[in-house]
């Protein structure tokens, strides 16, 4: 099976197809004004994983506080916040509640706070019928080990139930390639020059590439051998190709001088 792949939600062309409408799940972690901007107008529905929500709302206050705009929280409510609630600010709670915005909590403690947020995604999906959204992860891919490595497997066991799930910080853009070929279309304004694929949570892939200065025919890969890390982007190529026998982890740099147009 082929896939291909565009990230519109990152690239400034407006051009660019839009592939669905987006889930975005910000976490307890920190993020930039620019990149929050821009996911948060390409989602249609956003949820905040526990103390994601105090992330929101202190990104809002310390951009305030720079450009002096008024009233910027109430133009970023977020639809849900959600999680076990250990992380949630009492001031941060206090002011979503008091502004209408649903904060439940799930004292499961054999599932994280993103799990429950996905799960609150899935249900809303069952009542509304139609098409799944595709989700925008906001942080995840650094910082804690155990919980970055959960994203690396929870996303990797996404991918049986969810069609696309992009995990994306200021400095990355990440997610699950499923066995088979994939066509990523690439703005070299927004992306590069490095980028990884990472054989992580399989025994081993074969991989072939095109589009990248390290290319790989019929090449085995696996975490106790070849890694391919610190690859590049070509900028004259606008598509890489990737063909994986097995579930691979592709990485991408951001430019963060592409987030402020
Ligand atoms: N340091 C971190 N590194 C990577 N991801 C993180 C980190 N801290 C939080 N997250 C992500 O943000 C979500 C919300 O985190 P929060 O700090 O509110 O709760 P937590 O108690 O640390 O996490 P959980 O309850 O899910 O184990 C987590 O589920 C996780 O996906
Ligand atoms: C084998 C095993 N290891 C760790 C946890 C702990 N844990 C996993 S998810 C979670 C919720 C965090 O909000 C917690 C506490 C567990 N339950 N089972």
């Amino acid at each position: 099976m082929s896939r291909s792949w565009s990230l519109p939600f990152l690239t400034s062309h407006q051009g660019d197809e839009k592939q669905g409408k987006y889930a975005l799940i910000i976490l307890n972690q920190p993020f930039s004004f620019a990149l929050l901007r821009r996911l948060w107008n390409a989602s249609q529905w956003r949820c905040c994983a526990d103390g994601g929500a105090n992330r929101l709302h202190d990104t809002l206050t310390a951009h305030k506080d720079i450009e002096g705009s008024q009233d910027l929280h109430k133009n970023y409510l977020p639809d849900l916040i959600k999680g076990d609630l250990d992380s949630l600010r009492d001031d941060v709670r206090v002011y979503y509640e008091t502004t209408g915005i649903p904060v439940v909590q799930d004292h499961d403690q054999d599932s994280t706070d993103l799990m429950k947020c996905v799960e609150a995604l899935t249900e809303k999906e069952r009542i509304e019928g139609g098409d799944q959204y595709d989700i925008i992860i906001l942080g995840g891919l650094s910082g804690r080990l155990d919980q970055t490595v959960h994203t690396l497997s929870y996303l990797h066991k996404l991918r049986k139930t969810r069609h696309r799930v992009f995990a994306v910080s200021d400095e990355n853009a990440a997610w699950l390639l499923d066995e088979g070929e994939h066509h990523i279309n690439i703005d070299h304004d927004a992306f590069g020059p490095t980028c990884g694929l990472l054989p992580v949570g399989i025994d081993y892939t074969i991989l072939s590439t095109s589009g990248l200065r390290w290319n790989l025919t019929d090449t085995k890969s696996h975490f106790d051998g070849m890694v391919s890390t610190s690859n590049h982007l070509v900028p004259s190529e606008p598509v890489v190709t990737i063909q994986t026998s097995k579930p691979l982890w592709w990485t991408m740099e951001l430019r963060a001088k592409n987030l402020e147009s």
